[in-house]
């Protein structure tokens, strides 16, 4: 079995007086995976993200990253926030040179300066002089320079123009290939991760609803179209149903075979998390390679 990149064991954070951010989670990513982390918003995902690379603490449960605490691991994670938090007043090229500085044993100072000239970016520009997809890609630059063997991505392409989204997630992609990084990136926009993404870990409400590899979640579910009404769909978990002109269509899960009254095809990956994020009742499903082993 390969390695976990991240193991969490009923992890909760409540921030405060309010209800939890998350709650019980419990999953297992394996190593040299690309995960999506997908769900609404204010579902946890960022918080997720904090968590695994040690920027907050969890008030429930457990978490560890490549095998350790995430505090123990930082040198091995690189994090791209939110909000992309860099030095307003410094250069490129100083913020890229903090970057060797602070990663003295792993910089990959080449590799860093090609990711920001593919943005025809000035290296003597201030950051605080860039727009908010030039500061995405320097705080890329930061990240993929740093040789992680965990990368932690919070929405890392929601301000870039398409061009810059698919020639960084190239990048990116290649990057993960050759050195057999471990992506971890949220994301709203499901055709890109259906793309670049072989993992999923769909958060809503606080809690993991799907986990998996994505083609063994897609596998997992049936689309069905018929001119019987859904009630007659048990024994199978129906996650969403809508009544058409012809009968129904519903998206299940099966258990056991289809009667063949059904017409099933299988769903695309847009078709499985849009039922799911309408459908947050739904019981959760973890695949075998999601769920977290327990030492007996
Ligand atoms: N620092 C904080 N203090 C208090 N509450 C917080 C804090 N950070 C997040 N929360 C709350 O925790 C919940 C989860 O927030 P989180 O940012 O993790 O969601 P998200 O899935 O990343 O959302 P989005 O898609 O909008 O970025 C929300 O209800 C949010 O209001």
């Amino acid at each position: 079995m390969t390695g976990s990149a991240i193991e969490a064991a009923a992890l909760g954070k409540t921030y405060g007086r309010r209800g939890p951010a998350l709650d019980d989670c419990s999953f297992r990513l394996p190593t040299g995976r690309i995960c999506a982390v997908v769900g609404p918003n204010g579902a946890g995902k960022s918080t997720l993200l904090a968590l695994a690379a040690g920027l907050a603490r969890p008030t429930a449960g457990r978490l560890t990253v490549l095998g350790t605490t995430p505090a123990a691991a930082r040198a091995r994670i690189a994090y791209v926030a939110q909000d992309k938090p860099l030095h307003p007043q410094l250069s490129i090229a100083d913020t890229l040179r903090l970057g060797a500085e602070l990663n003295p044993d792993r910089w990959d100072a080449e590799f860093a300066q090609r990711v920001v000239e593919e943005g025809e970016l000035d290296p003597a520009a201030r950051v605080r002089t860039l727009s908010g997809g030039q500061r995405t890609r320097v705080a890329l630059a930061l990240a993929l320079g740093k040789r992680a063997e965990l990368l932690l991505l919070d929405e890392p392409m929601a301000d870039l123009d398409p061009l810059a989204r698919h020639q960084l997630m190239g990048t990116l992609m290649a990057q993960a290939a050759e050195h057999g990084t471990t992506v971890v990136m949220s994301s709203h926009i499901v055709g890109e991760l259906a793309d670049s993404c072989d993992h999923l870990l769909l958060v809503s409400g606080g809690r993991i609803r799907l986990g998996g590899p994505i083609d063994d979640l897609v596998a997992a579910h049936c689309l069905v179209t018929g001119r019987r009404p859904a009630a007659e769909l048990a024994p199978h978990t129906v996650v969403e149903s809508r009544a058409t002109g012809r009968g129904t269509t519903a998206l299940i899960r099966p258990d056991g075979p289809i009667a063949a009254d059904w017409e099933a095809q299988e769903p695309s990956l847009e078709d499985l998390l849009l039922a799911h994020l309408r459908s947050p009742g739904t019981p959760a499903l973890l695949t075998p390679e999601a769920e977290r082993k327990v030492a007996r």
